[in-house]
Parts: structure tokens; C-alpha cells; sequence
């Protein structure tokens, strides 16, 4: 089974637990979503330029670049036709971390059965200003657990009120971790913080995009 790679590249994670760290990311082409904010809307263009790789070579692609936590992203990468195949192969390899970024409009339940080293999702719940909240399925929650996150990206204030509500509805901080993040340049930090202090947000974490403080935030490949 061949993969369509549009780019990847080694930097710091910028975003969920593990930012800061080092990691090696593969970014698959295609996207069945089309989020207003999208910031990888390229990678989902009909015409992109990919390169087909197979599995073995995306694991040695990282096993010769010596860096052990891995994210997969996109795009979606879990549209990628064959990709459990991927997901297999690098699982076996207890060095590894594995990290999906997912668009929360996918099923998880069959990626979750991977017993041992399987990869811990990060799932996004796309709130109104995405336009794309429809397409959610809740039903995924059940599949996290303390290895994965479900993350809000928030635009302005009825997406901090729908994300307090999801997150209340479904008691996503005891079942998982739970991030906030802005929609970059969108609405103010500050906004969010005082959110969190008058909604009592215990247990939830708010991120910035890291990469686009440390580089230009349209800069492709960091
Ligand atoms: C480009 S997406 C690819 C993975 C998957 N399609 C998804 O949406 O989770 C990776 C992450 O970037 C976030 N993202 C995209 N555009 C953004 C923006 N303008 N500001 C903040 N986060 C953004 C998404 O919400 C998602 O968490
Ligand atoms: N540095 C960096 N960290 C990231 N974490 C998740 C990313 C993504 O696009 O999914 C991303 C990205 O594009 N760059
Ligand atoms: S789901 Fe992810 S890749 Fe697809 S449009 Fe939304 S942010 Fe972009
Ligand atoms: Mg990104």
C-alpha cells in the first residue's frame, strides 16, 4: 500500500502534550472537511504534489532521522486508503510515539484496537465558527482515553460556550485531556483565559500554536 505524502519535515510538536518536543511529521494529501480557518488547505487541493511512499519507507524515513515521536496529520490522515497498514508498523516499534491528529469526523473505533504502542489521538471537535460542526461524531469519545486528547479550536465566544458545553455533556476532562487552542490571530488569549476562570475550567488546557510564534505563521515545513 503506497501513501500520499505532501511534506515532511522535522521540528518541535507546536501543538497538544507533547509541544516543545522534538518530532518527525508526515503529512498526508486530502481533507473531507473544509474548515473556515483551515491553515493546511494546500494539502487539500485536487492538484497538490505528492509523493507516494509505502509504509516501510516513511518508518525508515524516521528511523534514520533518529527522532521518536512521530505525528501523523494532513489533511486527514486517516482518510489515507490502507493506513491502519502504516499505523501496524510503525505501533511495533516501542521506541516510537505515535501522534494522529484527526478531524473528529472520522470513525476510531477500528484504530483504537491496536493492542500494543497504539497511537494516541488527538481529535478535533470543530465548533460553529469552523462551519463544520455537523459533521462531528460524539460517538468517538468513548474510544479516548488518558493517551489522547480532544481539542477545541475556538474563534470567538460561542465556540467557548460550545466547547464548555461538549466538554460538561460528555465529562471529557475525566475521560481524556482536553485542550483549547485559538484559532491563530483570532481571538484573544486573554479572552480565553478569563472564560476559564469564570466557567470554572478545571482540567482543561489551553495551547498556542508554538511554531507560529517561533516562525512565520505561514511558513510551510516547521
Ligand atoms: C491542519 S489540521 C490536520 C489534521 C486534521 N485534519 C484536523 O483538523 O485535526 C491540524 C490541526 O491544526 C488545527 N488548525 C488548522 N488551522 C488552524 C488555525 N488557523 N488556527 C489554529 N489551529 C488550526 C486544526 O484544528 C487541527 O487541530
Ligand atoms: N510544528 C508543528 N507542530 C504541529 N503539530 C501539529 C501540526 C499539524 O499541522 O497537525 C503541526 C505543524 O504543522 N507544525
Ligand atoms: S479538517 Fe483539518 S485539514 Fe481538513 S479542513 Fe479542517 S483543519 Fe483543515
Ligand atoms: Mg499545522
Amino acid at each position: 500500500m503506497k501513501f500520499k505524502v505532501v511534506e515532511k519535515f522535522i521540528s518541535i510538536n507546536g501543538e497538544g502534550k507533547l509541544s516543545g518536543q522534538l518530532a518527525i511529521f508526515i503529512r498526508f494529501a486530502g481533507c473531507n472537511l473544509d474548515c473556515s480557518y483551515c491553515d493546511t488547505r494546500w494539502a487539500n487541493e485536487k492538484d497538490v504534489e505528492y509523493e507516494w511512499m509505502t509504509a516501510d519507507q516513511i518508518y525508515e524515513y524516521i528511523k534514520v532521522n533518529g527522532v521518536r515521536n512521530v505525528t501523523l496529520t494532513g489533511g486527514e490522515p486517516l482518510l489515507q486508503k490502507g493506513i491502519m497498514e502504516l499505523l501496524t508498523v510503525l505501533s511495533l516499534d516501542p521506541e516510537l510515539v505515535i501522534e494522529i491528529e484527526t478531524n473528529g469526523s472520522i470513525e476510531l473505533g477500528p484504530f483504537t484496537k491496536i493492542e500494543k504502542n497504539r497511537p494516541r489521538f488527538t481529535m478535533d471537535y470543530k465548533l460553529g465558527s469552523s462551519q463544520m460542526e455537523s459533521k462531528m461524531l460524539t460517538s468517538n469519545f468513548k474510544y479516548l482515553g488518558a493517551l489522547d486528547t480532544v481539542k477545541f479550536v475556538v474563534g470567538n465566544i460561542d465556540d467557548l460556550k460550545r466547547a464548555k458545553h461538549i466538554i460538561d455533556q460528555y465529562q471529557l476532562v475525566d475521560k481524556t485531556s482536553v485542550y483549547i487552542s485559538p484559532v491563530f490571530g483570532e481571538i484573544e488569549m486573554v479572552q480565553i483565559v478569563e472564560f476559564m476562570k469564570e466557567n470554572k475550567m478545571n482540567g482543561v488546557t489551553l495551547q498556542v500554536q508554538l511554531h507560529k510564534i517561533i516562525w512565520d505563521p505561514e511558513k510551510k515545513g516547521v
